[in-house]
């Protein structure tokens, strides 16, 4: 299909890697992409600042009254492939060729492949995370450990879905007109122009999960997204099928809205908790009112937490959807059998409540939680999933979503908050967008929670502990100083000097430190990216 040369540049590195997936076509596949979508694209992110100005000038978010008929209307989503009914367990991990590998044959139903939350976007992991993928639906896949352990899929894996990287993200390997291309054309439209056709002959299709969506125009753009490149590859419209994340706060506000615009691609909806609660704190980040406690206290049995759940299954289950949940945080704990079962028992209580209130599946961070979470689906979700279960007795309204949970800030709070942002995005730096840190898996969103924390804490005149002591800049240079110290410590001065540690506590700091929030900390931490 070469009809010509793209004008898209690359920025980055040309290995023979890079030229397996951004060959001559793919570009000029991508490059329309970028044509079409691009003005679209920063016009909404442009509209995210005009909603923020709106809160800070106090308008709190609403059910829209421009989009009434939607919520009212008798409406459904087009009906899903049969491989998709029955979606109760599905494990979620970084696109490196070992965890693709171990999550394909984990016994989860689905697997979802993750340029997002659990992704360091380094030139190397985008472009090797696509040829992992591309040899993973192509069954060629292997990979051999150091240790001589040698790893291949098993016959029956689970589905793939890939989350491509949020419409704020840029890519800047690659340029368009000398500016870099919006991140979710790239890993969306390198996926797709690779893999849609072999999805489909396997019998499978090209499914898709879209992050930190913040309004059903968003939505829309994506739709708009999977109609051209439907129509660019000669493929059914209605192929592709999208979840999207409900992981904002105005999301939550436009569920209906956000099922209405995928209709035809959308299948359902999913929980991302912890990019809600980052949300919740970076959207009121200006209302005194508005503060968080401890974010260990902020769990999905906090009021604000299991109304959006609620209201997540409620809206799903009339429009025929699934609503899947969200991510207990916890992983194995190897050398603790005692810490272990305490773990695995938070899974379980909150899968157990997943199941119960009617979501129709699940996330797990690990293989090692999928039994845990198969056995409470099983039990409590007998047939393929429960989307006859309507929950019309639910009724959410504005103010249950807005909620202030209770609960203290403490002095261990902001040591955690602190010593866990720091060592994720050191982690990150060095290219690992998910780790274990303290026994829970820590990820982008996780660790927006806690940068997120520290700056409202820092800059709100309610920001107190629970001790009387406000949290100041200099109590927060105090701790940070300390926690440096015991990180130290704990894995040892050479492991802290070969690592990234200066720039990651640098960038820490200057995050909780500025007068003004930073939207995303992964925005200025591409910058330290190769
Ligand atoms: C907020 C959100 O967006 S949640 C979704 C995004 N976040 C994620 O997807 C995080 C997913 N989880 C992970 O990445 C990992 O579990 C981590 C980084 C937290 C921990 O990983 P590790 O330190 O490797 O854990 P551990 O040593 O216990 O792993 C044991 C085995 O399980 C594998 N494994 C662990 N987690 C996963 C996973 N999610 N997918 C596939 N394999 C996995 C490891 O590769 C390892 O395999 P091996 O025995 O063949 O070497
Ligand atoms: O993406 C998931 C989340 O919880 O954030
Ligand atoms: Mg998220």
């Amino acid at each position: 299909m070469n009809t010509g040369t793209s004008t898209l540049q690359i920025n980055g590195p040309i290995t023979s890697e890079v030229e397996e997936i951004l060959t001559p076509d793919a570009l000029l596949f991508l490059e329309k992409l970028v044509r079409n979508f691009s003005e679209t694209r920063q016009r909404l992110l442009n509209q995210r600042k005009e909603r923020q100005k709106e809160i800070d000038q106090g308008k709190m978010p609403n059910f829209l009254p421009e989009t009434k008929e939607i919520r009212d209307g008798n409406w459904t989503i087009a009906p899903i492939p049969e491989e998709l009914l029955d979606r109760r367990v599905e494990i979620t991990g970084p696109t490196d060729r070992k965890m693709i590998i171990n999550a394909l044959n984990s016994g989860a139903k689905v697997f979802m492949a993750d340029f997002e939350d659990a992704n360091s976007p380094t030139w190397e992991n985008m472009i090797q995370g696509q040829l992992n993928l591309r040899d993973a639906i192509r069954r060629t896949i292997s990979f051999r450990s150091p240790e001589g352990k040698e790893y291949k899929l098993n016959e029956k894996v689970a589905v793939l879905f890939v989350r491509p990287r949020g419409w704020h993200m840029e890519e800047k390997h690659v340029l368009f007109e000398g500016k870099p291309i919006s991140a979710s054309l790239f890993d969306f439209g390198l996926y797709f122009y690779h893999n849609a056709k072999a999805l489909i002959e396997n019998g499978s299709g090209p499914y898709f999960y879209l992050p930190k969506l913040e309004s059903h125009l968003e939505a829309r753009l994506w739709n708009d997204v999977f109609v051209f490149a439907q129509t660019e590859l000669g493929i059914p419209q209605g192929t592709i099928k999208a979840t999207v994340l409900i992981e904002t706060i105005f999301a939550a506000f436009e569920m209906d809205e956000i099922l209405f615009e995928l209709r035809d691609h959308s299948a359902g909806l999913n929980c991302g908790r912890w990019d809600y609660i980052f949300s919740y704190i970076k959207k009121f980040r200006n209302r005194k009112d508005l503060i968080l406690p401890d974010r260990g206290v902020v769990t999905m049995t906090v009021p604000f937490m299991h109304s959006y759940s609620l209201l997540a299954i409620q809206t799903c289950h009339k429009r025929n959807a699934h609503a899947i949940g969200g991510m207990a945080a916890q992983i194995p704990i190897k050398d603790n059998p005692e810490a272990n079962e305490i773990a695995f028992d938070k899974v379980r209580q909150d899968k157990i409540r997943e199941a119960n209130d009617g979501h129709d599946g699940t996330w797990v961070a690990h293989p090692g939680l999928v039994p845990v979470a198969m056995e409470v689906f099983n039990k409590y979700m007998p047939k393929q999933n429960q989307i006859e279960k309507k929950r019309e007795d639910v009724q959410i309204e504005a103010h249950h979503l807005l909620e202030v949970p209770e609960g203290v800030i403490t002095e261990q709070g902001l040591r955690t908050n602190i010593s866990v942002g720091i060592q994720y995005i050191e982690s990150w730096l060095r290219g690992k967008g998910a780790a274990p840190i303290y026994n829970l898996m820590e990820d982008a969103a996780t660790a927006e929670i806690s940068r997120a924390q520290v700056w409202q804490w820092i800059h709100n005149p309610n920001g107190y502990l629970d001790d009387g002591r406000k949290v100041t800049k200099e109590l927060f240079q105090t701790v940070l100083v300390e926690e440096l110290e015991k990180i130290k410590r704990e894995i040892g001065e050479a492991t802290y000097q070969k690592g990234r540690f200066k720039e990651a506590s640098e960038l820490f700091e200057r995050l909780s430190l500025q007068e003004e929030f930073e939207e995303f900390l992964t925005i200025p931490g591409y910058e330290y990216l190769n």
